[in-house]
């Protein structure tokens, strides 16, 4: 099997969670670190973001570890031309958009982008569609939480005046009880997160900041958003954990027998769950390209075994 050259742009906390994952991969080499700043604390070799193009004749995938809110669309394409990618893109509403634009670049360099791997979307994803595949009229309902969501609490510190933010997604509890029993119909994700953020900021920015946050399309607008502003030292005791996790909780009926399918997580770290899913996506994009495929790739369209550092035959064997 290939070792596959594996570089990082994007040194945050996903960043962080890819190097140490990549370094716990037989079959990975982290050859560096592209960031927009030259002082990272890590032994692995940094280069500036400006210069990512320079090195693509030494590395197989490019893990792309931006925010989703500005970053990915504005940066994610400009290296897809360059690189084989893997995002974790996860502004849902403009995923479409997302793989059309990423297709085009990939291809432009003869490049593959693996899109919008993780864990929403990524792994909830590939299981709301095998869950209702399985059923002619799936009832199905997705939760999150009580955790940090990282998308919200990037799009959160996006905002201006912003120094320090993050976002909670709290479901309601009696909403999972009821779709776990089938009566799901008519709760949805709106209805049952309510989102509360917390933000280090001027006093003089407080009434710009709640209101840039509470109306912000997709992200917050839809839901109950409460936005709290809190001090530094606060922030720094209570505010450093990032767990999360959920539930896709799909039922139905099969011709008169009731089934039911639940897919669970528990993440002590959302960052490094995020990471784990972003790195076996990645070894299944070097192999793509390997195999001569271009364009972009949503985790609907990749073969389980191609994740796996594992050989086929092994897993056949194994987990068949
Ligand atoms: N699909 C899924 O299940 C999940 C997806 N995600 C996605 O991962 C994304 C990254 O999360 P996270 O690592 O917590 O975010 P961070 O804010 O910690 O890191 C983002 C990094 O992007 C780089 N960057 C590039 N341009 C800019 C810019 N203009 N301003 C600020 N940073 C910039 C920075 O790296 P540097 O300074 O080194 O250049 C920064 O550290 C989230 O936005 C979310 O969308 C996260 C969890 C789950
Ligand atoms: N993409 C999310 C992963 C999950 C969490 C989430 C939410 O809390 O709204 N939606 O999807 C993240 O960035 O953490």
């Amino acid at each position: 099997p290939m070792t596959i050259r594996a570089a990082i742009v994007g040194y945050g906390n996903l960043g962080k969670s890819v190097e140490k994952l990549i370094r716990a991969q037989p079959d990975m080499d982290l050859v560096g670190i592209f960031s927009r700043r030259s002082e990272l604390g890590t032994d692995t070799p940094v280069f500036p973001a400006a210069s990512a193009a320079d090195h693509a004749q030494d590395i197989d995938v490019l893990f792309l570890c931006l925010g989703s809110a500005t970053d990915i669309p504005e940066q994610a394409p400009g290296y897809a031309r360059h690189f084989t990618t893997v995002d974790t893109y996860d502004n849902h509403h403009l995923i479409p958009d997302h793989y059309a634009t990423m297709d085009a670049a990939a291809r432009q360099g003869g490049n593959v982008a693996m899109i919008s791997t993780g864990w929403d979307p990524g792994l909830f994803s590939l299981n709301r569609t095998l869950a209702s595949a399985l059923f002619p009229d799936a009832q199905q309902n997705t939760f999150w939480g009580k955790g940090l969501s990282q998308g919200h609490s990037d799009a959160v510190r996006r905002v201006p005046g912003v120094r320090r933010g993050v976002q909670y997604t709290i479901p309601n509890e009696e909403a999972i009880v009821e779709a776990k029993a089938g009566r799901g119909a008519e709760i949805s994700a709106t209805s049952a997160h309510v989102r509360e953020c917390y933000v280090v900021a001027d006093e003089a920015d407080h009434a710009a900041i709640r209101e840039a946050i509470t109306t912000m399309p997709d992200y917050f607008a839809p839901y109950d958003t409460t936005v709290h502003f809190i001090s530094d030292e606060v922030f720094e005791r209570d505010h450093q954990g990032m767990p999360h996790g959920g539930h896709v909780v799909t039922s139905g009926d099969l011709g008169g027998s009731r089934s039911s399918v639940e897919f669970v997580l528990e993440l002590e770290s959302n960052p490094d769950f995020t990471a784990a899913s972003q790195v076996a996506y990645g070894r299944a994009a070097a192999r793509l390209k390997a195999e001569g495929k271009t364009g972009a790739f949503t985790v609907l369209e990749v073969a389980p075994y191609l994740l796996s550092p594992v050989a086929l035959e092994e897993l056949i064997r194994r987990d068949v």
